[in-house]
């Protein structure tokens, strides 16, 4: 039996609509068809169980299957976690592999899309279990000595207990949030934009966001392994916040400007369309160009140029359970503009992708809005732990380069 097959047998009678969260029923009132008919239970809902199993399976085999393996950084308590380096060729064998499967099921577009709540509620089961799971081996057989004080159960649960912890000789982190979290974020916006050609015929705008999603992903995919240095990876215990974050939020939130598109057609032009493209490509441009220049700084040790003229930097230590360390903090290029301009580069490709969704109000950007709120956050987390690691060398750091994320302003 078909998937389509599958969900006319399961459907029941019209206009019946029972949803399994509110969660569910605001974002089928938001995005989609609101006459959608939802009648099965959280856990009999074998479709959406397929689904989150498939992409599961598909990102623990890609982790598994033997790669170059990557050190990330080592942690204060001397732990160094191992990753599998092959996100890029992750990326493109699965889209490959996804419309290979859409070619032979040209109802599935649209089955997804009709169900889409049904995966999200199995994918909140998913973040739920395993989190329970992570607390008890955090518990119980964590992977590190680390010494960790006693906080209330529900807060453990909710920042998680360890930093790396790996499951089935995976780390959790790399499966949740690159391969899982990401690799769905793609294959949603593609078969969005599916569901909106057949529902609607076929719409450029809605093209467009999903290039620019799917060139965003792959410069993600590309610099996989710089994302080990990161907040999320370096700093964020594997709870409940990031996995349910990874597991859920993304796919859900992170993909809404398409999914939005599908029961609301794009009324961009072609010229419009293609003044989108070219923001969003110039933004992903330079939010790359920013994060290239800090990598490069740091692979050469600081002796490189930029701009035509040899970087500038602050020279900064900071100390660790194995002694002094030495670092150094860009001061040139565009590091010398502001602080994180590559934040400020990120929300101008966002703004560019949920920008086909112009004249239906404020629905289509809500991650536009919620990627400020994150990021401005963000820039104060990463800042306190900068100005906590490196002291004065900071606050010389910041004297020189006062802006954050847009000079003069902010
Ligand atoms: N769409 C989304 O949800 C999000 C996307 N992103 C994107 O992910 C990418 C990475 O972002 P993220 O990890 O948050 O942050 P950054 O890439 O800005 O990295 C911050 C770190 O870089 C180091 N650093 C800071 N200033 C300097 C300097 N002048 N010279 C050298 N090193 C410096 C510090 O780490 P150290 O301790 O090594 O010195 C600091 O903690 C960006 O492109 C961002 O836009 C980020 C967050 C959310
Ligand atoms: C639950 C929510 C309120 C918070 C969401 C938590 C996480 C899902 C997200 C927090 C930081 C996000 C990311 C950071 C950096 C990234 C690099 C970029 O190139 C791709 C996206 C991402 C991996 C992004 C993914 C979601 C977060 C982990």
């Amino acid at each position: 039996m078909g998937v389509s097959e599958v969900l006319r047998y399961k459907v029941g009678p019209p206009g019946m609509v029972v949803t399994t969260t509110a969660g569910v029923q605001l974002l089928a009132r938001l995005g989609g068809d609101t006459n959608n008919t939802i009648p099965w239970s959280l856990l009999g809902d074998t479709f959406s169980w397929t689904v989150v199993t498939v992409i599961l399976f598909w990102a623990l085999l890609s982790l598994w299957v033997p790669g170059k393996e990557f050190m990330g950084p080592q942690t204060t308590f001397g732990y160094t976690p191992v990753y599998k380096a092959n996100g890029f060729q992750f990326l493109w064998v699965s889209l490959a592999a996804f419309l290979t499967f859409v070619y032979f099921n040209q109802n599935f577009p649209l089955d997804l899309y009709n169900n889409f709540h049904n995966i999200l509620s199995s994918c909140n089961v998913l973040a739920f279990v395993l989190c329970i799971y992570l607390l008890v081996k955090g518990k119980m057989w964590p992977e590190s000595s680390e010494i960790l004080p006693s906080k209330p159960l529900m807060y453990e649960f909710y920042r998680g207990m360890e930093l790396h912890p790996r499951i089935l000789g995976v780390d959790v982190k790399q499966l949740t949030n690159c391969r899982f979290g990401l690799l769905a974020w793609e294959l949603l916006v593609v078969t969005f934009f599916l569901a909106g050609w057949q529902r609607n015929g076929f719409s450029l705008a809605h093209l467009v966001c999903v290039i620019l999603q799917t060139i965003y992903l792959a410069k993600f995919y590309w610099w996989e392994t710089g994302y080990f240095n990161t907040l999320d990876i370096i700093l964020d215990r594997a709870g409940y916040y990031i996995c349910w974050g990874c597991l859920v939020f993304v796919p859900s939130l992170y993909t809404f400007s398409s999914y939005y598109l599908v029961a609301n057609p794009p009324l961009v032009s072609a010229n419009g369309s293609a003044l989108i493209l070219l923001l969003g490509v110039v933004a992903i441009t330079l939010n790359y160009r920013v994060d290239w220049e800090k990598e490069h700084f740091r692979a050469h040790d600081g002796k490189c140029t930029l701009w035509g003229r040899p970087a500038t930097y602050v020279e900064a230590k900071y100390t660790t359970n194995t002694g002094v360390r030495r670092s150094k903090l860009l001061t040139s290029g565009f590091w010398g503009v502001a602080r994180h301009l590559n934040y400020t580069f990120e929300l101008t490709l966002a703004l560019a992708w949920c920008l086909p969704g112009l004249g239906y109000g404020i629905l289509p950007f809500i991650y536009f809005i919620f990627l400020v709120i994150l990021l401005v956050h963000r820039v104060f987390r990463d800042e306190e732990k900068c100005s906590a690691k490196y002291g004065d060398a900071w606050d010389k750091y910041c004297k020189e380069v006062p802006y954050r994320m847009i000079p003069g302003i902010f």
